[in-house]
């Protein structure tokens, strides 16, 4: 079976954009004990969402970070994004302090995030032309085309969003996004609004991306077999208030992987039972949830499933 590019390696990699200079692919994001404290819903004083948090993702390595419901993943992502900011700790691009939302730190959102007035080739045009001010008219057209064309969308560019269903939606969104040439990639659950049979298909596209793009992603995501089917590493992370990464676990399972391969894995059923543990051991309502049916439910099986039965 082939083995992916390892990260280290990929990161090594010069990149050549269509303006013919190199770009190198960085993007090691660092998240050092940190903490997030926002002023309580209620009014009366603050609750710490997550404390004493640290990670670092390596150059071009794909992490998915999961945990219940209001234990701070969303947050987390928003600060490496730069959309908000740690109350206590460090949270580092390549070694430099996060300062606020940059084009090397790209988001895919659930709710696709794009401009309802402005037609995909458009969204996607619009992105690229910011990203590179200095590309002629004709490389910006090029290049966003090519990435159009990428994601299976080379037929749809004139289309408004709002024609446009929502696995193509987010497939728009994945073009912007990687058209950018970004350092990172966050992706908050990109997939929860797409049915299981397109999201197969997509997920397929997004590690065809991210392989040759070398970009470092972070991904929140509640579906367990999707973050063990597209990730290097998963992080646990244990309920909010004060919630904490629990664990990180290595998923040391070859690429390219795919959905048929995974089902037939030992080490694939031991991992996805590890975590669906982890979830049952952390859940707020242990009584109600406490066994693997139940879980299954809350975690939902489509990412292999949804493919394997099509
Ligand atoms: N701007 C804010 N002000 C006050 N509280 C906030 C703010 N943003 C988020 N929170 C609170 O922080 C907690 C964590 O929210 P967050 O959305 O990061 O969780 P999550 O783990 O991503 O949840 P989910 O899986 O449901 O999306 C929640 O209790 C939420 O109400």
């Amino acid at each position: 079976m082939q083995l992916k590019t390892p990260p280290e390696e990929k990161a090594n990699e010069v990149r050549v954009n269509d303006s013919g200079s190199d770009q190198s692919s960085q993007g090691q994001l660092s998240v050092r004990s940190a903490s997030k404290v926002f002023p309580s819903l209620t009014g009366e004083g603050e609750v710490c969402v997550f404390e004493d948090v640290s990670i670092e993702i390596a150059n071009g390595e794909f992490v998915s970070i999961i945990g219940h419901s209001g234990c701070g993943k969303s947050t987390l992502l928003n600060i490496l994004a730069g959309f908000d900011s740690a109350t206590t700790g460090e949270v580092l691009v390549d070694n430099k302090p996060i300062k606020g939302p940059g084009l090397d730190r790209m988001v895919v959102f659930q709710s696709f995030a794009l401009m309802p007035w402005l037609s995909a080739f458009e969204n996607v045009r619009v992105a690229v032309q910011s990203a590179f001010p200095s590309w002629s008219k004709a490389n910006v057209i090029a290049h966003t085309n090519r990435y159009l064309q990428l994601m299976g969308l080379g037929d749809i560019g004139k289309k408004m969003p709002a024609h446009l269903s929502g696995g193509m939606r987010q497939r728009v969104g994945l073009a912007r996004a990687f058209a950018v040439q970004p350092k990172a990639l966050m992706l908050d659950e990109p997939f929860a609004q797409i049915d299981a049979l397109t999201r197969g298909s997509i997920q397929d596209e997004l590690v065809r991306m991210w392989d040759k793009a070398g970009a470092t992603v972070c991904m929140v995501t509640h579906d367990v077999d999707e973050a063990i089917l597209l990730s290097d590493r998963i992080a646990l992370m244990t309920n909010g208030p004060n919630a904490r990464i629990a664990e990180i676990i290595d998923v040391d399972i070859p690429r390219p992987r795919t959905r048929e391969l995974l089902i037939e894995s030992d080490d694939y059923m031991k991992l996805r039972a590890r975590i669906l543990r982890f979830l049952i051991d952390h859940n707020r309502r242990p009584t109600a949830l406490d066994d693997t049916a139940h879980a299954m439910e809350a975690y939902p099986t489509s990412a292999i499933q949804g493919h394997v039965d099509s």
